[in-house]
């Protein structure tokens, strides 16, 4: 770029930050007014108490109305708040065909308009012709547009950093955005909040966050690979397309845990969207105010549970349940008992009657629960039918009233009439109890029993899981899980099951308001989680982001993206593949990629960095001496984010309490914590899914890292890195690593 070309960017950049600075004192100004508008209402809406309904629904009318204009003028000033720094990022000068002159496009994280001739003077990121910046090089181009395919060419292709309203530095960007500015954005330190992309988009990712209009897309991509950033960007894309149609509240991402649903949040503000819901799977299906009795274990305190107890006949059949009550058969015979439960519950049912009249007969069962109300959910069946025989009883009870009555009436104890009718309802009453409570017993459906009853009932189980494999373990797993449920608890393993029947029997809580839903970490799901997903969300599009390499429960059967998608049942389900991992360095990446079987590994980019390193403790003594050491020299470096990432919250706690006294660092040991920058001591399972400038990984000796079920998580903790990775032992180093070629990673002792 010559000198004349770099004097008129900057004029350019003057002239932009001019209009953005006049928007931004106008809007401020607006912001300001219905700031107090929307008090003034409230306040006359106190003070005018005793009003009629109609004032009433006109205040609250306005007030919506305010509230929502303050809303979005607030929007627009923290959007041209960040224009002020930085306007705009990229630009295209695109010549279309059957046209001579090239008209110049900048491009930046949201609209600008002259206010005074409606020339846009940067493009928002996701309009169609923005598209291009990430789609291609210069040269030949095109993009869809709602008038068609609009072709032409791409003459000149340009990029800024623009801070604090400086140009930092502009140039032609003929290499491809995967290079230098790529490198220069990946290497830079990470914050405790995910940030924006915008910039530095790459093809494969943007071909995902603008599919257009598909039910169903899956994206399978490697550790680090931007999916969580892609599914984030596809919602401000699909926010900012279907604007007319689509808000936040319509819009749910469910995350593997509410530490993750944090990490996360700052994303979509900062492209200027409102945030979406975000909650966890536990979250949909167990509302926080939701009182019940029973306790459902949280994915969380079951993590910590499995990966604190090993080697025991207890753990061998926990572990034993957990992959019987994932497994195929196991939804099948889910599905067989809720079909057995909507066909078979009343076949035995006793006719309901009073000294030989019938008031319900076994014949009124089949007929109402099978055909009548088959409709409806087997509970609201058996609701339809409870007030069927209550309308039924009511002749009755008048008739034994009356008589009783009459009855009272003729020993002439009671003359008064009121209280000979209250006397002849209590006898009526008594007389009828057992018939009353024969009711409630017979049209009263408990999930929590009916699932006990599966384990409890060794026929009825039996007959169920005919032509399936039954674990060997079958009965100490049903006496185990008994206890828990007599104890009114349903461990984790036990909840999808549960969920869905109870889901089956008494209908779901249909969320009907969400048009889009994004599932990150979808390898976590097992097939009935699938199956309740697809209930609760039947109206809704899906983008489902996963990697099976990081699933990080070593028992549990999780679904494969296929059986997924026949669960969801949407036509043409679309299939992504990322091939490229952007977090880390190429060294850490060879060295995780090394954990994977060859099949599993992808490209870096490239990214150079020190060699992770394996340090072995020879000393007890030495341990937090050493990691001490480690932290000092990192953070001297100027790593300002570092996590020690532990096998469970216990042992974190423990390493913590070593290392309290002596730096600065805090401690994650459960999903409600807050995550800070600086260190932290972090368990494996809460880790996931975030990323640390450097990651030192405690315990990765056989006991902690002994096994091939262990293989998932130490690739999953060991993928957080960035740019420095060291892993600590005292005892006999993991099998897993010990196979690792000795060329990844350099020895300490
Ligand atoms: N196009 C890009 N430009 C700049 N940074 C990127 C790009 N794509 C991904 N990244 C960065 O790579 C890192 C990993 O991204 P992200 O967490 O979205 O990946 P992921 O596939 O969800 O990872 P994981 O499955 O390991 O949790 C983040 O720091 C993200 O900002």
């Amino acid at each position: 770029m010559n000198e004349q070309e770099r004097s008129e960017e900057l004029d350019q950049l003057s002239t932009v930050l001019r209009h953005v600075n006049k928007q931004l004192t106008s809007v401020t100004g607006t912001c300001t007014e219905s700031q107090t508008e929307l008090r003034d209402t409230l306040e006359s809406y106190w003070e005018n108490t005793g009003r009629n309904s109609a004032d009433t629904a006109q205040y609250i009318e306005a007030i919506d109305r305010q509230k929502s204009l303050v809303a979005l003028t607030e929007a627009r000033r923290r959007q041209l708040i960040r224009m002020a720094d930085s306007p705009y990022f990229g630009r295209l000068d695109f010549t279309e065909n059957d046209t001579i002159e090239a008209e110049q496009f900048y491009i930046g994280i949201t609209t600008l308009t002259d206010e005074v001739n409606g020339r846009l003077l940067v493009y928002d990121w996701r309009t169609p012709v923005a598209g291009m910046f990430y789609d291609f090089e210069r040269g030949k181009a095109w993009y869809l547009c709602p008038a068609g395919k609009i072709e032409g060419i791409i003459t000149r292709k340009r990029q800024y950093k623009i801070s604090n309203g400086n140009m930092i530095y502009c140039f032609d960007a003929d290499i491809k955005i995967d290079d230098e500015l790529l490198q220069e954005v990946l290497s830079k330190n990470v914050d405790e909040q995910m940030h924006t992309i915008v910039t530095s988009i790459q093809r494969e990712q943007n071909q995902i966050i603008r599919s257009q209009d598909q039910p169903v897309m899956f994206v399978q991509g490697p550790a680090g690979s931007g999916k969580t950033s892609i599914a984030l960007h596809r919602i401000a894309f699909l926010l900012y397309r279907d604007r007319e149609t689509l808000t936040a509240k319509n819009v749910l991402i469910l995350s593997p845990n509410h530490l993750f649903s944090e990490y996360i949040a700052s994303v979509l503000p900062e492209i200027g969207e409102e945030n979406v819901l975000r909650l966890t799977f536990h979250d949909c299906v167990n509302p926080p105010n939701n009182v019940s009795a029973i306790e459902i274990e949280s994915r969380t305190d079951h993590l910590e549970a499995l990966f604190s107890q090993q080697n025991t006949a207890a753990f061998e059949i926990r572990t034993a349940g957990i992959r019987y009550k994932s497994s195929a058969a196991f939804t099948q015979i889910m599905e067989r008992y809720v079909e057995h439960i909507e066909r078979q519950y009343v076949a035995d049912f006793p006719a309901i009657k009073h000294e030989g009249h019938i008031l319900f007969s076994r014949q009124d069962w089949q007929t109402y629960y099978l055909d009548n109300f088959s409709l409806w959910a087997p509970a609201r069946r058996l609701t339809k039918i409870h007030e069927l025989i209550q309308r039924r009883l009511k002749p009755l009870v008048r008739k034994l009233r009356e008589q009783k009555i009459a009855e009272i009436a003729k020993t002439g104890e009671e003359v008064n009439e009121r209280t000979l009718t209250a006397l002849a309802r209590l006898s009526v009453s008594r007389m009828l109890e057992p018939l009353y409570r024969q009711i409630e017993r017979l049209t009263a459906l408990s999930p929590t029993l009916l699932y006990q009853r599966l384990f409890a009932d060794e026929a009825l189980f039996r007959s169920l899981s005919a032509r399936t494999a039954i674990p060997t373990d079958w009965q100490n797993i049903k006496k185990r899980t008994l206890a828990c449920l007599r104890d009114g608890r349903i461990p984790y393993e036990d909840s999808a099951p549960y969920l869905y029947l109870k889901g089956m029997l008494e209908g779901f809580a249909v969320k009907s308001e969400i048009k889009h839903l994004i599932i990150d970490e979808a390898q976590d799901y097992t097939t009935l989680q699938y199956q309740i997903m697809a209930r609760l969300f039947p109206n809704c599009s899906w983008t489902v982001l996963g990697d099976p390499a990081q699933t990080v429960h070593p028992y549990l059967q999780t679904a494969d993206f296929e059986t997924a998608a026949s669960i969801i049942g949407k036509d043409n389900p679309v299939f992504f593949r990322l091939q490229r991992s952007y977090r880390s360095t190429r060294q850490i990446q060879a060295f995780c990629q090394a954990l994977l079987p060859p099949e599993a590994r992808t490209e870096s980019v490239r990214r150079d960095g020190p060699l992770p390193q394996l340090i072995r403790i020879n000393r007890p003594g030495e341990y937090y001496t050493a990691l001490l050491q480690a932290i000092q020299e990192l953070q001297a470096e100027g790593q300002q984010f570092i996590a020690i990432i532990c096998k469970t919250a216990h042992a974190s706690r423990t390493l913590f309490e070593a290392l309290r006294n002596q730096t600065r660092l805090s401690l994650i040991t459960s999903e409600e914590d807050e995550f800070a920058l600086g260190t932290v001591v972090i368990p494996a399972y809460l880790a996931k899914g975030l990323e640390f400038d450097a990651v030192l990984v405690s315990d990765v000796d056989n006991v902690d890292y002994g096994r091939e079920a262990d293989r998932q998580l130490l690739y999953t903790i060991c993928t957080r890195a960035l740019h420095h990775l060291r892993l600590y032992h005292s005892g006999t180093v993991s099998p897993l690593i010990s196979r690792i070629d000795p060329e990844l990673y350099c020895s300490q002792e």
